[in-house]
């Protein structure tokens, strides 16, 4: 069997001064193994995106962080050498956020950070090549006009355009492992399922491992093998991703199956057919309350 990318042993995370300590992390461990898409779920506060952000080197360095345990990625251990973690960022590791519009710099124009991410892999890469890279990189994330896309501002282009600039960016220099915590969550659904399917598509064509960072076992069901379950700073179960959907053994883990939206195809049933005029708000759809000129 592959050995793991990234592995994790007994991580506990505490925020406060040296006299007055929160613990947030009570010793997680999980690991990843080459080419394999793990994900990480629990709900908001679990623990999950200071997890990533400890293993991408990303938080370490600040005083009021007091991390303990091993973190080792590339035979790096990223609690002692955060810093070299971060250097290594965007070559063999790289990461996606929840909201891609305000992860890209908005001062600059897609083709300048592109060219930087590139510059990260290959510091002697020249503009024109980079260039090349990148309108390729676009082009394999489906965006449909890569030039433009490079002469463009990230306000300029829409969420889920931002968020196939992200994915590209973040796969530019192959890395090894790529962290999404909750890729397009601040986009529709639509969009964030498209989001998905694309990362899966290209991390399954290049042998990337992903570690998924979501709160919705939905979301991971189709893009995962595996799954840990975070409750509270802590593993609560990890299994393969059938294990935890056929035979879920912790109540954490039947809670957040129990959340999961059922689509039965029969649609809202309470909401009338036809939705509202909003040309002509003061016509009433049955079902539709007062019209809107009616409230005072
Ligand atoms: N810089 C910080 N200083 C103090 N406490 C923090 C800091 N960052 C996170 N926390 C706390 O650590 C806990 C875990 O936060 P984390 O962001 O990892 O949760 P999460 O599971 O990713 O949730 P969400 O989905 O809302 O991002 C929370 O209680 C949070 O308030």
């Amino acid at each position: 069997m592959a050995e793991p990318v990234l592995t994790i042993r007994d991580l506990r995370l505490a925020f406060g001064s040296r006299r007055r300590q929160t613990e947030v992390l009570h010793g997680i461990s999980l690991h990843v193994r080459a080419s394999e898409k793990v994900a990480l779920v629990g709900e908001s506060g679990s623990g999950k995106s200071v997890t990533a952000r400890l293993a991408m080197g990303l938080l370490q360095e600040a005083p009021t962080t007091h991390a303990s345990g091993s973190i080792r990625f590339d035979g790096i251990d990223a609690i002692k050498g955060g810093r070299e973690i971060a250097r290594r960022r965007g070559n063999r590791v790289a990461m996606i956020f929840q909201d891609p519009t305000s992860a890209l710099n908005p001062t600059f124009k897609i083709r300048g950070q592109f060219r930087e991410v590139l510059r990260s892999g290959n510091p002697a890469i020249s503009d024109a090549d980079a260039d090349r890279q990148a309108e390729a990189a676009l082009a394999e994330v489906s965006i449909p006009d890569p030039k433009r896309a490079l002469d463009s501002y990230a306000f300029q282009l829409s969420g889920g355009m931002n968020q196939r600039v992200m994915i590209a960016m973040a796969l530019a220099n192959r890395p090894a492992l790529l962290m999404a915590d909750e890729p397009g969550t601040a986009l529709d659904v639509t969009v964030q399922a498209q989001t998905l399917k694309l990362m899966h598509e290209l991390t399954e064509k290049r042998g990337t491992a992903v570690l998924l960072i979501s709160h919705n076992l939905g979301v991971v069901r189709e893009f995962a093998d595996r799954v840990y379950v975070i409750y509270r700073g802590r593993i609560v179960e990890h299994g393969t991703t059938a294990q935890l959907f056929h035979e879920p053994r912790h109540p954490y883990t039947r809670a957040l199956l129990a959340a999961i939206p059922k689509i039965s195809g029969g649609g809202l049933p309470d909401l009338p057919e036809r939705s509202p005029d909003f040309e002509n708000p003061l016509i009433v759809h049955e079902g539709c309350g007062e019209p809107a000129g009616a409230i005072a």
